[in-house]
Order: C-alpha cells, then structure tokens, then sequence
C-alpha cells in the first residue's frame, strides 16, 4: 500500500513538473523579461523628450519611411504612447522594474512566492501614483497619464476634491502598514533613533592616556581610557574565543564515506542513494526556498532598545586624577614601607575598579608583595582590593582597588556595542565590562554550562536577567526555548509573559514557570528523554551537533515525515539551587549531572545559580561538568574555592562586581545591570506579539511520584512504614514532608513510604503541591485495615 502511495505521489509530482518551465526555458524568458524592461525603461525615458515630435507619427506607424525620435524607434514611441500618454503616466515606469523583477526571479531561479504580491502591490502603487498625480498635477496630464486623469475626473464627480484626497491617502496609509509595516511607534521611534546617533557622534571621548609625575621618584602612570584596544592585560586580553567560522564545506562527507567503507559491496549503491537525496533536497530547496524556522512567527519584531535604560551613564567612565594620584602614592609609600622598590606602575581604569600594575625593581620576591594584601588594603581604606601576583603572562603585579565613584555599566551599552550587535555566536551573552571596560561577550552554546554563585544582593538575578535579555535580544523564539525554575517564585516571574514565545514546559503543566520541586525532577527528567531523542535524530541525520543538523534541516535533507524537526536550543536557568538540592538531592543531582555531560551537542545548556556555593550543593560531579563559573560576592574564601577553584570573589564589592573563569584565567567582570522595569518592559513587548498556539512542549514523563497503580509487596515495605502511617493518621496530613520531619527521614525515603501508603489505601493519590487526602479516619481503623492485611 504504502509503496503504491508513494509512487502514485512521484508519478502527480511528475505531472505538475511537466506544466512547470524547464530551467533552460527560464533563463530564458528570465533574460526575455529583463531585455524588454531595459527597452521599455529607455523607451519611457526618451518618451518625456520626444513625445511632442513623435505624436503626429502615431498614425503613420505602418510607414517604413517614417523615422520616430525616441531612443527606440517606432516601437518606443508606440509603446510608451500607450502606457504613458493613454496609461498611467509617471508611474508606468514601475512596469519595467516589475518585469525587471520577474525576470531576474526567473534569470537566477529564485523562489517565486513573493512574486505574485510584488506584482499586486506594484499595480496598486501604479494606479494611487497615477491618480495621485492625476490630482495633484491636473495641469500637466502627462504626469498621470489617461487614466489618473479620468479617475481623477470620475471620482470628482461623486466625492469631490476632499473625497479624494481623503481617499489617497487612506490608501496611502493601507500601503504603508501592510507593506512597510508602518506603526506610529515605529515612526517615532525611527526618529528618536536618529536623534541619538547625532547626539552620540558629537559626543567627545576622554583622553587615552595621562601621565602623572610622582615625586622625587618620577613614577610613570599609564591610563588606558575605554576605546584603547587593551589586548595584552592580564584577563582582560582578547580572550573571547573566536568564532570558528564553519567553512562551508559539506558537514556529512566524511561520515558517509565511512559508511561507504563498512558497506564495501553496497558502494556504488548508497552514492547513488545520495546523489538521489542531494537533488531531491536541492530541488526542494530549489522550488521552496531553504526551511525557515522563523517563518511561524514571520512578523516577529525583536525588542528595540530604547525599551532599556541608560542608566544616566552618558558615555565613558569618569576619571578622577586625583583619586588616581592619591592611590597610586598610597601604594608607592607602603610598599616603600615594606623596603619594595617599584620600576613602574601602570593604571587601567575600569567600570567600578582600578587595577594598578605594578613592576617591582629587580631580585623583590612576588610572595612578598602578594602577602602585603591587608596592608595595602588597610592603607588605602577601601574594600575589595585583590592582588594577582603576578598577571600571568605579563611580567606585571596587579593590585585592584575599586573605584571611589563606581560606573553603573548599563545593560543597554552592552547591548547597543558593535561587539555584541556583531557576534557571529550562537548564543552570544553580553556579561558587562571588564577592566578595561571592553564589552565582555561570550558564546553560552560554546560554554556549554555555566554555575553563578554569589551572596543574597550582590546581583546574581541581575546577572540571570542580563544572561536572559541578551538572549532576547539576539535570538527569533523559534531558535531558543528557556526552561526557568525558580524555586523562590518571584524573580523570574516576569518571563511568564513570554510563555507561548520563548518558554518550554512539560505537557501537563500549567505554568511555564516551575517552582515546585516535583516539577523540577519530571522537566529534568523530561529534558533527559529529549536529549535522548535528539541524540536519535542526530545520529539518523549523521550529523555530529545541533548547528550540523540544523543546517541540514534548512537545507531540506532531512525529510520531516521521518520524525526530523528543526530543533532549538534550550537553555534551563535554576535559581537557587541550593534550595532544590536540599529538598531532593540526588533525584535532582543525577539528571543535571547527565544533562551536563551529555548535552552539548545537542543544543541543551544549563545555567545554575546558588547562593550557598558549599560542597554539598556543588559537589563535585556538577562541579566538574560546569566548566563555566560565575562569582559575584561570596562570603568566604572558602565558598570562593568551591566556585572558582581560587580565591578572590570573597574580595569583590558586589553590586555586579564579578569573577568569571572557564577553565584557567579568572577575568574580573563589571555585569552589566538590567532593571526590573527593564525586563518588565522587554517581556511586555514580545508578549504583546503574535504568539505560538502554546509553550514548546517537552517530552512527557510520568513521574514516580505520581504513583498510581504502583503495587508495593507487604514484604518490600519500609520498617518506618507503620510508624509513618500513624503519624499520617494522627495528623490527617497525607504529606512526604511530615514524614520527614516527624521520623527524620530523608526526602526520597519519605516519598517512597508516601507511595507504600497509597498502595494500601491509606492516603490518596499525588495531587500537586497540595497535601494528599488522608483515607483512615483515626489509629482504630488503621489497625483493623493492617490486621486485615495480614490476614
Ligand atoms: N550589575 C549591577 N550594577 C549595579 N548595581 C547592581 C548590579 N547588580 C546588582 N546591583 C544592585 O544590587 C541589588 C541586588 O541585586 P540582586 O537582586 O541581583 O541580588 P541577588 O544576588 O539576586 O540577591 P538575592 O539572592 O537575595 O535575590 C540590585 O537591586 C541593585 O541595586
């Protein structure tokens, strides 16, 4: 059956192509079409100098004799007679762009859809332009040839001057909204837009470089100020990793070829296969275009910027010389104090921090300055300072001392940066500003997972939020879904407005949001089952990663019907973790652990936030599959060794003062910082949009908590199982929760004894966040039902 259907489908897809033109025929009447408007533009064109002297020969066009002044001869003079003179004047000439147009359609074998709409809209445009002119220019006929100025006439009669005037420009404005997509914000915005790069441009830039005299000793200070390209610094060089760009080689070549070598006789066979499959997908691609993924939510407006803050930071940072000077002796005379001569120093002004770079006269050990520290700390009165001795790479010491006005880095700077406006990442994240305030952008996919650690208000939402905006930013809602869980249920609230735009949730769940620890294990759980199916659909694709596949997708060689999709990354963002770690342990910690190993590949990333980075929370199966880390303040070196491996978070100064690492340099980082009204602002505007139908759906999972029909053996049944279900009975509180407390359990072993219960019929089946029913009224009728088991 199934074959007979798929040859009767090639044998009508054979018809329609023979209907279709041949690609010969359509280079053909591709340059057909491109010769005749090129004619008919020269012969319009000529028809506006020539017109009066070719008019009497109209008649005498059968006349071999008779010579006509337009650049075309007779048939120039004809034609535009008819077009210009009896048709739409002026705005004939958007005939030969039309034809232009289709020609070129046809000439390079483009994908005709958009074709038909050209042509509506460019006759609607001819006929407003003609009347329009008609109108306007009633003196001057030619301008609106014949029937702009009937038109013009005819409608005169019925609506009068201001009638049609009216009418024009209601079209007007049709054409406008639906061709230009034309809003009144748009407009002004446009116009603001302008404003600010004229404001900008004008804007001076500070100085690059000072230099201070220092006393006796002449010291020389160095500034670099915000455009310097500071590469060589420390953490601060260039050390984004660059964009690999792919080559545009054909990704599954060598994967085939090993197929080929495995199927030895089959060779010749399976290059023929896919000799066949390339063209199909070429023909496709061909007839339809490339897939496009966004093609759902075409309209798709990505948030403009002003709907951010500037934060009143104008431009630059500000640099207080004195405050330069003041601090650079500070440091002179201590470490003099210390019998430490100095050959140079140096100063980068940052955001919030100053590092200072020192290089001390010959045969002065490191470890001697590294342990003046306090000192220096204490003789600059001023929190926050840390010393890295020395910068690696560099022959330098840098001491950082923060600023004593601290320059709030706007989520918007970062935004509006060419760095940024530039990535050619897949999932590009703007953090802030380091030292040498450069904007900090990096790749999440490349990452691939990152852990945030930091204390209660030193910025770790702001920080989530400035993750999550710069994904919104950069990134269509058909290429990244954000899975959020949010245990403390008021951060990350605000993106419930983009539900059915960037979220993903289980099928069953009502909030996309997930803020409940059972929830949390099935959408981890749930995740693990989509990472298997993508790992499935991989391997059938004989692609190596997601980027491949998708590639692959568009280019139509993966054909749908065999359960083939476009898949877009996921990004899983937990708040505080350390709550879900508490609370469910290793059903938490064994799901992260796989997704983390296992789930680069396939376009699953993870963001985990903490407040309490201790061991038991971050242990060292998660630690070790997060290569990424993030530390705002923490509030012991300690917890900074937990994070980072090193010390130096607990030295930061908050407020989006930050370390982050991704494997051996630890580069000091000013986050940027998005407002709540920020965000509110930017969800408001994508959820205001044309939406998906509904959340993208993850796979479903049938939890273990939800127990139903679960059958538990008497003989299998905890030892804490009869006092458990007296403390249930006594309470009338079916919940895993009072188990634990009551006989101190743990987590799982509560839940597993509240399954047991259910099994005998002593509580009522899982519902949700609330408590479970309790089916024995009192601890008589428990007796009589577990006696009733026995027996
Ligand atoms: N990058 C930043 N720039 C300037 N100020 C910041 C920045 N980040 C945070 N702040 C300030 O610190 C405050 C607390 O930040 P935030 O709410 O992110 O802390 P938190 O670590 O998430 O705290 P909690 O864990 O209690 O939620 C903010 O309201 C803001 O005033």
């Amino acid at each position: 059956m199934a074959k007979k259907r798929t040859k009767s489908k090639s044998s009508t897809s054979k018809k329609k192509i023979s209907f279709a033109l041949s690609k010969q025929n359509k280079i053909i009447l591709g340059s057909l079409l491109i010769v005749l408007s090129i004619a008919l533009f020269f012969s319009f064109m000529s028809y506006y100098f020539t017109w009066q002297e070719d008019q009497s020969l109209l008649s005498e066009f059968k006349d071999r004799n008779a010579e006509a002044s337009n650049l075309l001869n007779k048939f120039g003079a004809a034609v535009s007679h008819f077009f210009m003179y009896k048709g739409f004047g002026l705005a004939s000439f958007a005939f030969p762009l039309l034809l232009a147009i289709t020609g070129l359609y046809l000439f390079l074998g483009l994908n005709r859809k958009g074709l038909i709409s050209k042509w509506i809209w460019g006759i609607l445009g001819i006929i407003w332009v003609s009347i329009a002119l008609g109108f306007f220019a009633y003196e001057q006929p030619l301008l609106g040839g014949s029937i702009g100025f009937e038109m013009n006439d005819f409608l005169q009669d019925y609506v009068g001057k201001i009638g049609i005037f009216l009418i024009l420009v209601f079209v007007l404005m049709v054409i406008l909204v639906r061709l230009f997509n034309f809003t009144p914000e748009g407009f002004a915005n446009f116009f603001r837009t302008q404003r600010n790069s004229i404001k900008s441009n004008t804007k001076k830039k500070t100085p690059a470089m000072a230099t201070l005299a220092a006393g006796d000793n002449s010291i020389e200070l160095s500034m670099e100020d915000t455009e310097t390209e500071k590469i060589d610094t420390y953490t601060h060089k260039k050390d984004i990793p660059p964009v690999i760009k792919e080559a545009g080689l054909d990704v599954n070549l060598p994967e085939k070829e090993e197929e080929i070598v495995d199927i030895g006789l089959k060779v010749e066979k399976v290059v023929e296969e896919k000799e066949e499959k390339d063209i199909k997908s070429e023909k496709l691609v061909k007839d339809f275009g490339e897939f496009d993924p966004k093609l759902e939510l075409s309209q798709y407006k990505f948030p403009p910027l002003d709907l951010l803050d500037p934060h009143g930071v104008s431009g630059g940072i500000t640099i207080n010389q004195e405050e330069l000077e003041e601090n650079k002796n500070k440091i002179v005379s201590t470490l003099k104090n210390y019998k430490i001569g100095i050959a140079q120093i140096k100063a980068t002004i940052g955001p919030t921090v100053t590092l200072y770079e020192i290089v001390p006269e010959a045969g002065i050990r490191i470890s001697k300055i590294k342990n003046l520290e306090d000192d220096i700390a204490l003789s600059l009165a001023a929190l926050g300072i840390r010393i890295i001795a020395p910068i690696p790479g560099k022959g330098t010491i840098g001491i950082e001392v923060p600023n004593k006005n601290a320059t709030v880095v706007s989520m918007r700077s970062v935004i509006a940066s060419s760095k940024f406006q530039k990535a050619e990442m897949e999932l590009p994240i703007a953090f802030g500003k380091t030292i040498s305030n450069e904007t900090f952008v990096v790749d999440l996919a490349k990452m691939p997972h990152m852990l945030m650690a930091g204390a209660t208000g030193q910025g770790k939402s702001v920080g989530l939020n400035a993750v999550i905006t710069s994904l919104l930013y950069k990134r269509h809602p058909a290429e990244v879904k954000f899975i959020l869980v949010d245990p403390k249920k008021v951060e990350l609230t605000l993106y419930n407005k983009i539900e059915r735009h960037f979220l993903a949730k289980l099928p069953d769940s009502e909030e996309a949001i997930i803020t409940d620890t059972t929830k949390v294990i099935n959408t981890l759980n749930s995740l693990c089952i989509e990472m298997d199916n993508r790992y499935e659909l991989l391997k059938t694709a004989m692609v190596r990663n997601i980027k491949e596949y998708n590639t692959k997708f568009k280019a139509r060689k993966l054909n749908p019907n065999d359960g083939h999709k476009f898949l877009p990354y996921i990004v899983l963002v937990i708040d505080e973790f350390a709550d879900l770690i508490m609370t469910a342990g290793k059903e938490v910690e064994t799901p992260i652990a796989r997704l983390a190993q296992l789930a680069r590949a396939i376009g699953i990333h993870l963001i985990i936030a903490t407040q309490r980075p201790s061991v038991n929370v971050i242990t060292g199966i998660i630690k070790a599959n997060f290569p990424a880390r993030l530390a705002f303040r923490v509030t012991s070196k300690i917890d900074s060794r937990t994070i980072l491996d090193a010390q130096g978070a607990d030295q930061l100064i908050g407020r989006g003062d930050m370390l982050f690492t991704q494997g051996n340099d630890v580069t000091r980082l000013q986050c940027a910082f998005v407002d709540t009204p920020e965000v509110a602002k930017i969800t408001e505007y994508i959820g205001s949009q044309r939406a998906y139908p509904e959340a993208h759906l993850l796979p479903e999972y049938v939890g273990e908590d939800s127990g139903t029909g679960i059958d538990y053996d008497i003989a299998d049944r905890d030892a804490m199982f009869r006092e458990a279900a007296e403390v249930i009975v006594t309470a009338q509180q079916g919940s895993a929760s009072l188990i634990q407390r009551k006989l101190k359990l743990g987590y799982n072993r509560a839940g597993r004894i509240i399954d047991q219960l259910e099994a005998a019929g002593i509580v009522g089946p899982f519902e949700g966040s609330k408590a479970r029913q309790v089916l024995v009224p009192d601890i008589y009728s428990l007796e009589q039902l577990l006696e009733n088991e026995k027996k």
